[in-house]
């Protein structure tokens, strides 16, 4: 189904970067069929160009007709600047997938043709390697052999959730956002380490294997993660230490609120861009 289908990413940044990496290592779609165009980064492209075997095309130089999917990844505030310029050369069924945080397909179609064929993706860094989690919800016209065409693409950078499209705000604030937080986390947890006087490219090495590891135990096990908290845990031991710390110092409140406010800042840009205040809220 994707071996004939050539996919444009209008938007060369890291999102276009990590899904055309795991797109081209999963080995599914020729990367000479994966464009990327960006407003005027040529340094961009041939980069691009080199690292995975894409094309890098200058926006004036892209061929429209020839391009079954495109893929929106320029940031938010640019996504009216983008609409206006693909609008006249597109057809409504040409299939355009958009990864751009709060921006609705409602606003989506607004603003292309009608019956324009639409679908809202939220993927995450870990395409690079395959990793992703990624979430889907088409458009109100988008009809099902497109949903399915954008499933098969997306299941190449990982695992693929179909969701309603209410739901896409926490989606991205726990799983689009998501790798950052675990960044996070290791970026103190090694501090630490290397104040403990280990050597830091193994104490990264150890916390992310001990990631890892209690991933894949969620994965695996038919376990809930308190459980596997408990199991962790012996009474007065070091974990019950560990814990109480993080307890103490607000570390469960502020997971949560990190993506509460992930979440609510998906919304509000959906909000901002109906209301045309976005261009000026994320310069
Ligand atoms: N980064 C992430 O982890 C995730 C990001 N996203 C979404 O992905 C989108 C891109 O984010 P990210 O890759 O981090 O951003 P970057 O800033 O890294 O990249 C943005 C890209 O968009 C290009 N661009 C801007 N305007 C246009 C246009 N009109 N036509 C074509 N290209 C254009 C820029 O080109 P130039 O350099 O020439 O200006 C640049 O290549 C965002 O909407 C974000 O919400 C979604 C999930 C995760
Ligand atoms: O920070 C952002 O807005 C984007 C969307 C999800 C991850 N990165």
């Amino acid at each position: 189904m994707l071996y004939n289908k050539t996919i444009a990413f209008l938007g060369a940044g890291s999102m276009a970067e990590a899904m055309i990496s795991g797109l081209v290592k999963s080995g599914e779609i020729p990367a000479e069929q994966i464009i990327a165009t960006n407003r005027s980064n040529q340094e961009r492209l041939t980069a691009l160009e080199s690292n995975y075997g894409i094309k890098g095309v200058k926006r004036e130089n892209l061929q429209f007709d020839q391009i079954d999917i495109f893929i929106l990844a320029m940031k938010p505030k640019d996504v009216d600047n983008a609409l206006n310029d693909i609008k006249s050369h597109i057809k409504p069924n040409q299939l355009i997938l958009s990864v751009l945080a709060g921006i609705t397909t409602s606003y989506l179609e607004q603003n292309l043709h009608k019956g324009q064929q639409v679908v809202r993706v939220m993927p995450n860094t870990s395409s690079t390697i395959g990793e992703s989690a990624t979430a889907i919800s088409p458009g109100h016209e988008t009809a099902d052999e497109n949903v399915k065409l954008t499933k098969i693409l997306l299941e190449c950078i990982g695992e693929v959730y179909k969701i309603e499209e209410k739901d896409m705000d926490i989606f991205t604030g726990l799983a689009g956002s998501g790798p950052a937080y675990f960044y996070y986390l290791m970026e103190h947890m090694e501090q630490q380490g290397v104040l403990a006087g280990l050597n830091i490219e193994t104490t990264r090495q150890i916390i992310a294997q001990t990631i890892v590891g209690a991933a894949k135990m969620i994965q695996k096990q038919d376990k809930t993660p308190t459980v596997l908290r408990e199991n962790v845990t012996s009474p007065n031991g070091t974990t019950a230490a560990g814990l109480d710390a993080l307890d103490e110092n607000g570390g469960g409140i502020a997971i949560s609120k990190a993506v509460e406010h992930a979440a609510k800042r998906s919304k509000e840009i959906s909000e901002q861009i109906q209301e045309s205040l976005l261009v000026g809220s994320l310069k």
